[in-house]
Parts: C-alpha cells; structure tokens; sequence
C-alpha cells in the first residue's frame, strides 16, 4: 500500500499541509489567505457541513478497477475536483500560479486562474498545456478592460469565464484590514496591465493610495445615478466588487462577448432561485460557493445550500461546488448530494506555501488517493454511480436519517 503512495512522510493529510504552509508564509499572507469575513463562521460552517453527512458504504463489489475520472470542458480529468481560482499566488510562493498550473497538467486536473493573479493568463495557459483551464473575471462597469481581457483568454485557449457574482462589495476580512494587507513591491497584477506595458506597478497595489491606474477606467454608476470610480490604482479592494452587476444587462452581455469560444458559469450561487435565474438566463454551469466563507458571514455553508440548487437546476446545467472540501470523502459527499465537480481553494495555497509546484502536486495527490480510497470503501467504482443512496445525514441529537 505505501509503494503505491510516494507521499511525503510529514505531510499525510491536508491538516498538516495546512501546518507545514503556516510557517512558511508571512503573517500578512497567511492571515489573507486563512481568514474568513467578520467572525468566520460561514468558513467554520462550511468545514463542519460534511460532518453532518456519514457514508453508507455497500461491500463485496469488486472494487479492483477503480475510475476516478469525470469530463470536463470536452477534457479528461483526472478526478472530479479541480483548483479554484485564487488571487495573488505569488505570494505564497515565487513561482506562484506557473507552479500551480505546472502541477495541474502533471496530475490532469482542472485549474481556474483568477483575475487577480500574479502572473500572466498567457504564461498560465502555456504552463497548463492542454489541461482545461477557466478564468475568473470580475466584471466592471467599463466594459473596455473586460473585453481585452476576454479577447486574451480566447486566444491563449480557455474553455471558460466564471463570473464572480457574490462579490458586488467585498466582505469584511479584519485580519486583512488590521495588518493593512499591502502587495509586496516586486508583484504586480498583470491581467490589468495593458499587454506592453512592463512598468512595475508595485507601488500602485497598496490599497487606494497609489496616484495612476493602469488598463482601463474600472468604476460604476451608483443607485442615484453617480458614476464612481474608484480613486487610486486598480487594487483588489477597489476593483473586484461591481455593485451594480445585473443578470439582465451583465450576462447578456458576456455571453455575447465569449460566443460560442468560451462558456459563460456563475460562480457564488448559494440559493435555488438564483440557480433558476441562472438557468434562465442560459449560463452553461454554476459554482454554488460563498467565496471560502470570504464573502457574507452568516452565510449557508455551500454543502447545505447545495441540495436546493440541485433540486431547481434538475440537470439542465451543471452544478459545481466549492468551500470547505479538505478530504476525499467531502469529495464523494458534494457528489452524492448532486454535485457534478468540486473546486479546491486554500489547500492549494497551503501545498504552494509548502513548496511550490511539488507541494500543489502533493496536495492533489493526497486528496486524488481519498477520492480513489472513498469510493472503493464505499463500494464504487465509477464516479457517476455515487448517489445519494450512499449517504445519511445525522443531526445533533445523532438521528439518523436517510436521504
Ligand atoms: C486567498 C483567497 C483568494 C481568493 N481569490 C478569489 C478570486 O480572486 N476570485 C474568486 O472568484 N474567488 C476567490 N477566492 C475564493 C475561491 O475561489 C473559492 O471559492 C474558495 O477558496 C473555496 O473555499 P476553500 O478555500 O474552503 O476551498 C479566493 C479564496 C481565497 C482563500
Ligand atoms: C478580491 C480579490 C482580489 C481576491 C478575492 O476574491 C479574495 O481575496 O477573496
């Protein structure tokens, strides 16, 4: 059994990434990437929600032959989980996104890249190769900067835009705020910089206190009709959120804008008439996330939140799902409650922080040999054989309930 896992012997479990990651990473980075909004309990909820959930697991069913894989975006993956976007990777390690991508195509896994990340949505295509890989984008009001940014994406080979929909204000992240969270000055963002243009853009991350933006006018017209744009440079703080985002006007006007090149998904879906609203509108799939706990605390943990969109998409669109999976047997929970795909945040960050390209190759390993291991203890061999028939739901009290 151990021949069959060349895993490193300190690091076992995504628990101890987690441990190892804390003590390479600077306090400002680790607060940034660990923290949830307000008191995050929306990020405790979303880890305790599988707990709520037990596996009933069927025997004497040949598990010899075990196939992890699932289709995705017309490509093989390799297990059905893949990396979620997130921002600002160079800060956990100096290779950053181009190791996370590296480790993707390695392991065949599926890989979104932020808007916000340190590294070009080009040499992130490049590193990934064939592997399917999906941008996310917050949408400004001013479209000029989108539309370059979409017209990359295209070119460098994306099959899809998330949509970030849950962010039309940032949540309150207080660590952040309390540390006067500061991109260090040798990192830029560059999928906001004009392509051509080299100039370091250090100095203009710091939140709202550089004097130059660089791309295009970001901003947005208020409730009483005042435009607002954002003073200071293009920061995350100033720029991801878009209170004025719409489904009438804004994914009318994406979907239009990525044709029939690149698919247009939600992501931070977290109700069934959202995901009704979604299908209606005729995205091609939905993220139910609540941004890591990140976003509205208070929130539903996204595994509770999921049966409902399940239940109102009834099939017609695909239903991904992402917060709080740390293990191979949250994996196979998502899907037996209806999810088709999960994403990964933080534990990708942590293997990063760890070390870098080999430390995301270690975190998808771990968790691509629970995924194998839950489903032949489960009594499965095919991904799309696990239902709801293999799970329970218990609650406080220890009722246990069938599905
Ligand atoms: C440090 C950090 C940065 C993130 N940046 C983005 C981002 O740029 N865009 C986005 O849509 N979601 C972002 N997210 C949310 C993730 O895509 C994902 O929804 C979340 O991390 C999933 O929860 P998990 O970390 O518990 O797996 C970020 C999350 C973290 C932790
Ligand atoms: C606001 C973004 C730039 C990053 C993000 O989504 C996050 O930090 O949760």
């Amino acid at each position: 059994m151990s021949e069959r896992l060349p895993h490193d012997l300190n690091c076992l479990t995504i628990s101890e990434l987690q441990k190892h990651a804390a003590v390479m990473m600077d306090k400002q980075t680790r607060d940034y990437y660990n923290e949830g909004s307000d008191s995050g309990s929306t990020l405790q909820e979303n880890l305790d929600a599988y707990a709520k959930y037990r596996i009933r697991p069927r025997v004497l069913r040949d598990v010899s032959k075990i196939d992890t894989s699932v289709n995705i975006f017309g490509h093989k993956n390799a297990i059905p989980l893949g990396v979620a976007p997130t921002a600002m990777q160079r800060l956990a390690h100096s290779d950053g996104e181009l190791a996370t991508a590296r480790a993707c195509k390695k392991m065949g896994i599926a890989m979104g890249l932020s808007s916000f990340a340190t590294t070009t949505l080009e040499d992130v295509a490049e590193a990934n190769g064939e592997n399917p890989h999906v941008l996310q984008l917050y949408l400004f009001e001013e479209r000029d900067h989108s539309v370059k940014l979409l017209k990359r994406a295209k070119e460098a080979g994306y099959k899809a835009v998330f949509l970030t929909v849950d962010t039309p204000i940032l949540g309150r992240r207080n660590l952040e705020i309390r540390n006067q969270f500061k991109l260090p000055a040798h990192l830029k963002i560059p999928n906001f910089e004009e392509q051509g243009d080299k100039k370091p853009e250090a100095e203009a991350e710091q939140r709202g206190q550089g004097k130059t933006r660089r791309g295009s006018e970001a901003g947005y017209t208020d409730s009483e009709g005042k435009r607002v744009v954002p003073t200071g440079p293009i920061t995350f703080h100033s720029h991801a959120a878009n209170p004025t985002l719409s489904w009438e006007r804004d994914i009318e006007w994406l979907k239009k804008e990525c044709g029939n090149e690149m698919q247009v998904w939600v992501k931070g879906i977290a109700t069934a008439e959202d995901a009704l609203l979604a299908v209606h509108h005729g995205v091609d799939g939905i993220v139910v996330s609540n941004h890591g706990g990140r976003q509205l605390n208070g929130a539903l943990a996204t595994l509770d939140a999921l049966p409902e969109v399940v239940a109102a998409v009834q099939g017609k669109i695909p239903v991904h799902v992402d917060g709080g999976i740390r293990h191979g047997t949250d994996v196979f929970k998502a899907l037996a409650l209806g999810a088709d795909f999960v994403w990964i945040g933080r534990p990708v960050l942590w293997g990063l922080a760890y070390k870098g390209q080999e430390g995301v190759e270690l975190c998808l390993r771990l968790l691509s040999d629970e995924i194998r291991l839950a489903m032949g203890l489960a009594g499965v061999t095919k991904v799309d054989e696990i239902s709801k028939e293999y799970l329970v739901k218990i609650d406080k009290s220890g009722f246990v309930a069938r599905l």
